[in-house]
């Protein structure tokens, strides 16, 4: 059984992460707040973070909280020789350049969206706008009323996909007169209830509308998905993966 830290144990997706952990185990989790334990699972402070990966002999750490938080804890795994799963989201150029010289030195797998469902979303995308070049592109994701950063990680790596495949610039929402140029792509975050992850990417041509989604339905299938590439992890080389390399295995 691999043994998992959870970084961000007291929010959404560490509860998650500690019921999805049927075939790994939680022994320790990271966060600020002042909570001794989660589920039974002792909570240590992220400044700590590297002495517990040590006590608790941890094998891999589970990270979904906030990008300090996971910078600070990234610090810790390089430390403490433990391999990283980031699924925290909403990172800026210097936090995405400081995980990547973790990576340096750890095993680091960094994916903003943990569902299979995704990655074949992806594919999709790359193929239909590969495919119909001169289609209108938007790209439309809706989440619960929690969420900080906008738009979603998820939205941002499919926003990636399609600018390899079409020179595309982002317009984050349209105000006032805003005719449409050619070139651009929407692209629209709404924050609503406790909607747990909408993707959406229409392709319009004169006559004809593609449109290409995903919903997930339950936080688990993140949790599910992360706790893989946990294990997968796991006595890997130091280095940059990606979630489709768990899924491609
Ligand atoms: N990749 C994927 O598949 C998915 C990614 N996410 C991403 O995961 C992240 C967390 O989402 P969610 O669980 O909904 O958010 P929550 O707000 O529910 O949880 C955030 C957690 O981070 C903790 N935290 C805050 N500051 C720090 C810190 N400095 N160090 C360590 N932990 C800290 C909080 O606890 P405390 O205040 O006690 O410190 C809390 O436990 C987001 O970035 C979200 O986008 C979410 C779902 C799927
Ligand atoms: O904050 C969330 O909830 C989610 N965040 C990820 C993102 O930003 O893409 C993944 C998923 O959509 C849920």
């Amino acid at each position: 059984m691999t043994r998992v830290a959870v970084n961000g144990v007291t929010g959404q997706m560490g509860g998650a992460v500690i019921e999805a952990a049927t075939d790994s185990e939680v022994v320790v989790g990271f966060a600020t707040s002042d909570t001794d334990t989660v589920d039974g699972v002792p909570v240590v402070h992220p400044a700590d973070a590297a002495a517990a990966l040590r006590e608790y002999d941890v094998d891999a750490v589970v990270d979904f909280a906030i990008p300090d938080g996971a910078l600070t804890v990234a610090e810790a795994c390089v430390e403490a020789g433990v391999p990283m799963v980031v699924g925290t989201t909403g990172f800026d150029e210097d936090g995405m350049a400081r995980l990547n010289d973790a990576s340096d030195s750890i095993p680091l797998l960094k994916a903003a969206n943990f569902s299979q469902g995704i990655q074949v979303l992806q594919r999709l995308v790359r193929e239909a706008v590969g495919t119909l070049e001169d289609y209108d592109l938007e790209l439309m994701e809706t989440h619960h009323n929690r969420k900080v950063d906008a738009p979603s990680g998820t939205a941002n790596s499919i926003l990636a996909v399609i600018q390899e495949e079409r020179d595309v610039e982002p317009v984050y929402g349209r105000e006032g007169h805003a005719p449409r140029e050619e070139d651009e792509i929407g692209v629209f975050a709404r924050r609503a209830g406790d909607i747990r992850g909408e993707h959406e990417l229409v392709l319009a041509g004169n006559d004809e509308v593609l449109s290409l989604s995903h919903r997930a339905e339950d936080r688990g299938v993140f949790a599910a998905g992360a706790l893989d590439a946990a294990t997968w992890l796991v006595g890997r080389d130091a280095g940059w993966y990606a979630f489709g390399d768990v899924v491609d295995a």
